[in-house]
């Protein structure tokens, strides 16, 4: 079944001399429980596509459907709720906050959500488990390694049980070997949970191992490919 289908999606920053295109009509299809690699150079739009897919950004032209639902027809209020019910980010922009302990950061989405103080705590303490960083729940943020404060930004993706994880260049600041395992967390929740994973990466060794990449070009889609099950 089709998670997401973007139907000839365009995006312009800026405005008549300064206006820059940085998608020009990209569809494409990402079926659930698939894992996709969106490949491309620096300033080839995989960003902005990202955000479009994540529903954090609007298209100027083209449509973006959420199991088979035009999310230009949705109020913003319900394209919040939606988002912050299906889908969680691994972002570099989304930071921890520092001086909050561990287990704050992850409950976070759970306050946005409603979730009552009690069951905040039992979810987050369940994901930071999945990570590895139970004995670290208590820690303020800034006090963990790069690779742990990754983990806690996965545990905090992960806290609302989503199904589709956005990440945007998951392993970029992280040593080869803790980034290795952050990859690995990655690939194991799809295979267990069968959440859907939607990576930006400049990496193609990482970009291999995905089902899918999605090469972009100067705002379009120029290859894709699967790789042999
Ligand atoms: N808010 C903005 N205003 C103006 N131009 C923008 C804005 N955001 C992105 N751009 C431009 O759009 C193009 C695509 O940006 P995008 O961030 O999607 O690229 P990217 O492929 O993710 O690049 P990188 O790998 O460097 O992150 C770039 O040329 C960028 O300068």
């Amino acid at each position: 079944m089709t998670a997401i289908r973007a139907v000839n999606v365009r995006k312009t920053y800026g405005k008549k001399e300064n206006a820059f295109h940085a998608l020009r009509g990209v569809s494409l299809d990402i079926q659930r429980g698939e894992t996709v690699a969106i490949v491309g150079k620096s300033g080839s739009g995989k960003s902005t596509l990202m955000h479009l897919l994540a529903l954090l950004d609007t298209p100027d032209d083209g449509t973006i459907h959420l199991d088979n639902k035009d999310v230009n027809g949705l109020r913003k209020s319900e394209v919040n709720k939606m988002r912050n019910s299906y889908y969680g980010f691994v972002f570099q922009q989304f930071f921890l906050n520092g001086r909050q302990s561990v287990l704050d950061n992850v409950m976070l989405p759970l306050v946005i959500g409603g979730v009552r103080p009690a069951e905040r705590k039992r979810r987050a303490r369940a994901a930071l488990e999945a990570v590895g960083l139970s004995d670290k729940v208590k820690n303020r943020a800034n006090d963990l390694s790069g690779g742990q404060k990754q983990r806690v930004v996965i545990a905090r993706a992960l806290v609302n049980e989503p199904s589709i994880i956005f990440a945007d260049e998951p392993t970029g600041n992280l040593d080869s070997h803790t980034g290795e395992q952050v990859e690995q967390m990655l690939f194991d929740l799809n295979k267990e949970k069968g959440i859907t994973l939607v990576v930006v990466t400049h990496d193609p060794e990482f970009a291999a191992r995905f089902d899918r990449q999605i090469y972009l070009r100067d705002g379009q889609i120029v290859a894709e490919e699967r790789t042999a099950a």
